[in-house]
């Protein structure tokens, strides 16, 4: 069994007289800004000229800087931009502003496993990356908790490079609910994984599919959306809590003999060697070419892909009755 490590594990006095500049002020960039400053830790943020972040992150009253001024002035550099913009801004802005000693963190793989950014030998190079999207890393601090982390360790030029990671994972109160330390490509190849096949592609094509299956049949697309999108949150909360057991023991035995007959009827041995697949594209780099070489060609695929998905009769049906909802907490 992996080892766990918490706030006792970590030494958040190696943050005493350090600034940490957080580079980015988005889902992740706000709340690890916000928690390290509530954690009394100095915190700048680093944004570009003209950014609508800016005004966000002054209002909460963290300094702004632009990116190379922010760089220049931190002993840590935590880059939280988009994974595909960092390469550019690492060099243009980071970079030329790095110095010996400083601790360059990031909170996810991609670039460094990918080469798309490679650090000075004179700097420690660093990962703290929390299990869950930004907004809840910040709720889950103001109410006292926090998101499980993995940490790892690229480079360690000063010698302290791992227990600088597990001090800035108790920054941002990782270590509150544990963390578990992995290696870049590790955390890399699982996270990409995990976000396109079941957290993220994969529940989004189940969802929908299950809404237009029930819509097509001719039911009320409320009472599919109920079904198939409202609900998946209120099974899930029994997974987290308890396993697929408890789940299983608080539904239905109806529910329960359907789950274990027909589930794998439509998650099937098809589905399974598309997984591999999937996986296989992560870890040859066709995955990480295909992002990076669309971003770089103005993102013509993913903006209409994000267009067509938004205009999508789910999203429309839940925008309504979500605001009938007063009782649902929003992000
Ligand atoms: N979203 C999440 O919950 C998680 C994200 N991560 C990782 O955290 C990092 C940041 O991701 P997110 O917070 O989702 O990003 P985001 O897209 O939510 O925010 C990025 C921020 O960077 C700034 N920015 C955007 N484009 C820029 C540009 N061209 N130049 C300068 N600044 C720019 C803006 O302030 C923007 O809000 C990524 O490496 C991501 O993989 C890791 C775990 C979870
Ligand atoms: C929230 C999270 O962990 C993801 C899905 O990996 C991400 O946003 O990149
Ligand atoms: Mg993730
Ligand atoms: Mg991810």
């Amino acid at each position: 069994m992996a080892r766990m490590y918490y706030d006792s594990d970590a030494n958040l006095d190696l943050l005493n007289g350090k600034t940490v500049a957080i580079i980015g002020y988005g889902s992740q960039g706000h709340a690890h800004a916000l928690n390290l400053k509530d954690s009394g830790v100095n915190v700048i943020v680093g944004l570009y000229e003209g950014s609508r972040s800016t005004a966000k992150a002054e209002a909460e009253g963290l300094t702004v800087k632009p990116v190379a001024d922010a760089v220049k002035l931190a002993d840590w550099i935590m880059i939280l931009l988009p994974d595909e913009v960092q390469r550019t801004i690492y060099k243009e802005a980071i970079a030329p502003n790095l110095e010996a000693g400083n601790v360059l963190l990031f909170a996810h793989g991609f670039n460094i496993n990918f080469g798309q950014i490679v650090p000075p030998a004179d700097v420690d190079v660093v990962m703290v990356a929390p299990k869950g999207p930004g907004h809840l890393v910040r709720r889950t601090y103001q109410e006292g908790q926090g998101v499980p982390c993995l940490f790892a360790v690229y480079q360690d030029a000063t010698g302290q490079a791992r227990d600088r990671a597990m001090a800035y994972a108790k920054g941002i109160g990782g270590t509150r609910a544990g963390v578990l330390e992995t290696t870049f490509r590790e955390e890399t190849e699982t996270d990409l994984f995990g976000e396109q096949v079941v957290l993220c592609g994969g529940l989004s094509e189940l969802i929908k599919a299950g809404f237009e299956t029930l819509v097509n049949a001719g039911y009320q697309p409320e009472l599919a959306y109920f079904e198939c999108l409202h609900e998946v949150k209120l099974i899930v909360d029994l997974v987290v809590e308890g396993g697929l057991a408890k789940m299983r023991d608080s539904i239905s035995n109806t529910a329960e003999y359907g789950d274990y007959t027909r589930g794998p009827r439509i998650i099937t041995d098809e589905t399974r060697a598309e997984m591999r697949k999937v996986l296989k594209e992560i870890q040859t780099g066709q995955f990480a070419r295909e992002f990076v070489l669309e971003s770089q060609s103005g993102n013509a695929g993913f903006t209409a892909m994000r267009r067509r998905e938004a205009e999508h009769p789910i999203e429309e049906v839940g925008k309504d009755l979500r605001a009938m909802f007063s009782w649902l907490k929003k992000a």
